[in-house]
């Protein structure tokens, strides 16, 4: 066993429990990808890493905010260069709107390069009578309903690995290349506040003008924003993918998982004591946890102590996913308890995973109103005790669709169908997605 393999070990996760995994048919076939997969070079360099942790620590305290926003489920067939421009763009966009109303920096981060394993909540769907195992993201099946696309192919991870590759590299394209330009990008907002259905942003919009024209008068260097840094994360579900993608920094020995910047932990598979948990506790990244209405002040001061025992700034995020009927009573207990324990945190809002719904039509889609209303829970409940509201996390795309309900250019539940193109989760489009920023903007100035 090489130092790498005793250290993997030594983080233990295969001698814990760990659900919502998939069952592989051939385990030569999955130890012949894991061991390909453990070959291949890093997607991320553990600096950029370091970089994003750092940032995240002033998160923590209100010296800078955190915007995630992405897909529910990345696939394989939308993995075009249109696709992610448009995601990129509707971030760098959000990002910018942000900054102004936060007067802080914003981190960026992307639910992109990676978010291709989905947990659920049944094992099985069935359809006209016929049972077959739930699609679990690209990386694991196929969403088509036949028998042999819903078998879990281990080769799916090779093909996520590098898509998620070639993904980072246009990611990395267009925030160093210029398209990243904040003059661009605050031209593109004036364009969406020029539309009569938002016209209540456009004085918000004026101010940034404002802004943006005594900067230029003072001298700052509009060429040296033309680049931003921009962060890849998803959720750390597929354990033998992320083990298989944790390397050793050659420069400090440290452990980092190399699959992206950052990782979170989902809703399902948090418990303290089980493989997620001790498979991220092992490497140097920021890590996140999503957090739901049932959690316990015990549960999260476990989180702690195997997430982040010495309590170092900017290792730990917790994203509450409360519900917005629920965010206002079961928030505050938690926060208590984190302010009594003293490590700290970086609280995030994700206002989507506790407001789905089902339309009539069987749609599952989340309403605009609600989101925003989750958003306005977190932001009160924080400021009435004094913390800081770190930042958002949002399933967004770039496109027209038509998968969340409400919105400034309103979307009734007959125009649900439409263009319905998610393959899990209901994302914001790209006007509902600016018109959240545009929102919490406001909440972050006032
Ligand atoms: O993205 C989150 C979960 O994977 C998703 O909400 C689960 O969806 P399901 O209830 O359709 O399985
Ligand atoms: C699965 C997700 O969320 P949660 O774990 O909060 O349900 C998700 O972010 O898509
Ligand atoms: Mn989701």
């Amino acid at each position: 066993m090489n130092e790498l393999d005793v250290k993997r070990t030594a983080t233990g996760w295969r001698d814990r429990p760990a659900s919502q995994q998939p069952s592989y048919p051939d385990p030569a076939a999955l130890a012949a990808v894991s061991s390909d997969l453990r070959s291949r070079p890093p997607l991320v360099f553990a600096g950029e890493v370091d970089a994003l942790r750092d940032l995240m620590a002033k998160a923590t305290t209100g010296g800078a905010f955190v915007l995630t926003g992405g897909d529910c489920a990345e696939s394989f067939t939308d993995n075009t260069a249109t696709n992610i421009r448009l995601k990129i763009q509707t971030i760098l966009q959000m990002a910018a709107v942000l900054t102004y109303g936060a007067s802080t920096p914003v981190i960026k981060i992307g639910r992109i390069a990676g978010q291709y394993t989905k947990p659920r909540s049944a094992d099985e769907e069935t359809r006209d009578g016929v049972t077959l195992p739930s699609y679990r993201g690209d990386s694991v099946n196929s969403h088509a309903f036949t028998p042999e696309a819903r078998t879990a192919d281990p080769s799916r991870m090779l093909d996520a690995y590098l898509r998620a590759g070639t993904t980072l590299n246009l990611i990395r394209a267009f925030t160093m290349g210029g398209y990243a330009d904040l003059r661009e990008v605050h031209s593109w907002n004036r364009g969406f506040t020029a539309n009569p259905a938002y016209k209540r942003f456009e004085s918000f919009a004026e101010e940034i003008d404002r802004a943006m024209r005594f900067m230029e008068a003072a001298g700052v260097d509009f060429e040296a924003l033309r680049q931003v840094d921009f962060y890849a994360a998803h959720e750390a579900l597929l354990l033998e993918y992320e083990d298989a993608m944790i390397r050793e920094d050659s420069r400090t020995g440290r452990l980092y998982d190399t699959s992206a910047h950052m990782l979170w932990i989902g809703e399902r598979t948090r418990d303290p004591e089980d493989a997620h948990v001790a498979l991220l506790e092992g490497v140097h990244n920021p890590v996140g946890v999503k957090i739901g209405p049932t959690t316990t002040p015990d549960e999260i001061r476990g989180l702690m102590d195997h997430l982040n025992p010495e309590g170092d700034p900017g290792r730990l995020s917790l994203i509450t996913r409360m519900g917005a009927d629920r965010i206002r009573e079961v928030l505050p207990p938690l926060i208590e308890a984190v302010r009594a324990d003293g490590r700290p945190v970086t609280w995030i809002a994700d206002p989507m995973h506790g407001n789905t719904i089902t339309a009539a039509g069987g749609y599952k889609t989340r309403r605009f109103e609600t989101i925003m209303d989750e958003i306005r829970g977190f932001f009160e409940v924080h400021r009435s005790l004094g913390t800081v509201p770190g930042g958002i996390h949002v399933e967004l795309t770039g496109d027209d669709v038509t998968e969340c309900l409400g919105g400034g250019e309103p979307i009734d539940e007959e125009a649900l169908g439409r263009r319905y193109e998610t393959l899990v989760d209901p994302r914001l489009n790209h006007q509902q997605s600016l018109e959240v920023a545009f929102e919490v903007a406001e909440m972050l100035k006032g």
